[in-house]
């Protein structure tokens, strides 16, 4: 699905602060694969996701997305492929919009998966039936302006958005760091549960290492713009919390 050849991205190429954070990285991502993605700050997770995602382009290598070679393929191009949720809650939705006006742009920008904007009445019904699905009770403030909601209902109403669409890759980068741990927790079962619906494949770029052992069929631990550790399937199952403590030893 997605594969990074021999990749190298350097910062500040050849100025006295020259970094190296991305380092002759190899990785490939199978179809339906949940990895996630756990290192010290600055060993380039952002990064990675930064070059699949296509805001960044690599020094040398090269990405394939479903054998297209998309290494320097501008973002917007990548978006029917991918989708991507920040930190920041406030990213990804017009604030002042209501929460059916943020769907119905969502809509427009791609061919949102059985959800033509076709009449009024019944874009509206389809959007509340899947605002329904979050049990947040979000379904009845559909003209509420998305400003207006928490920072965990938000991410939640991103999250569906965003998968609702053409997407078959979900980046998820630190998408519960600026909430409250109920509200995290919920966020990401709410992930969770999404890829599995829309099988998607998604990396999750995480600082828990709870979550980062809750989730996922695969975990990637990067150091200084390599990977360090990569484990997957039962292996991955079976990895403790403290297992991973001791990665970080
Ligand atoms: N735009 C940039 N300009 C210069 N240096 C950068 C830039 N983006 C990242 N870096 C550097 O590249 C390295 C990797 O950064 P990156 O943000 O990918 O790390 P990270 O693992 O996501 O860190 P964190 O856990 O702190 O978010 C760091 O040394 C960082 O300072």
């Amino acid at each position: 699905m997605i594969n990074l050849s021999d990749i190298k991205k350097t910062f500040n190429t050849g100025k006295p602060n020259q970094v190296v954070a991305i380092d002759k990285l190899n990785l490939q991502i199978n179809a339906g694969e949940f990895v996630v993605i756990v290192g010290s700050n600055g060993s380039g997770k952002t990064t990675l996701l930064n070059l699949v995602a296509g805001n960044i382009i690599p020094n040398s290598g090269s990405i394939t997305i479903e054998n297209n070679n998309v290494t320097r393929l501008p973002e917007y191009k990548r978006s029917k492929w991918i989708a991507r949720i920040f930190q920041n809650p406030l990213l990804g939705t017009a604030a002042d919009l209501s929460i059916i006006d943020n769907f119905r742009l969502a809509a427009l920008r791609t061919q949102s998966k059985g959800l033509a904007i076709g009449k009024n009445a019944q874009f509206k019904a389809l959007v509340r039936d899947k605002i329904a699905t979050l049990n947040m009770g979000l379904e009845d403030k559909i003209e509420q302006p998305i400003g207006t909601l928490s920072g965990g209902q938000r991410q939640a109403l991103t999250l569906l958005m965003s998968v609702m669409d053409t997407c078959k890759i979900l980046l998820l980068d630190e998408p519960t760091a600026a909430l409250d741990p109920r509200s995290a927790e919920n966020v990401l079962r709410i992930a969770d549960d999404l890829i599995k619906e829309y099988k998607l494949t998604a990396v999750l770029v995480t600082h828990n290492l709870k979550d980062a052992g809750n989730y996922g069929s695969r975990i990637i631990q990067m150091g200084e713009g390599q990977i360090l550790k990569d484990v997957a399937g039962e292996e991955k199952y079976n990895l403790k919390q403290n297992d991973l403590y001791d990665w970080f030893g």
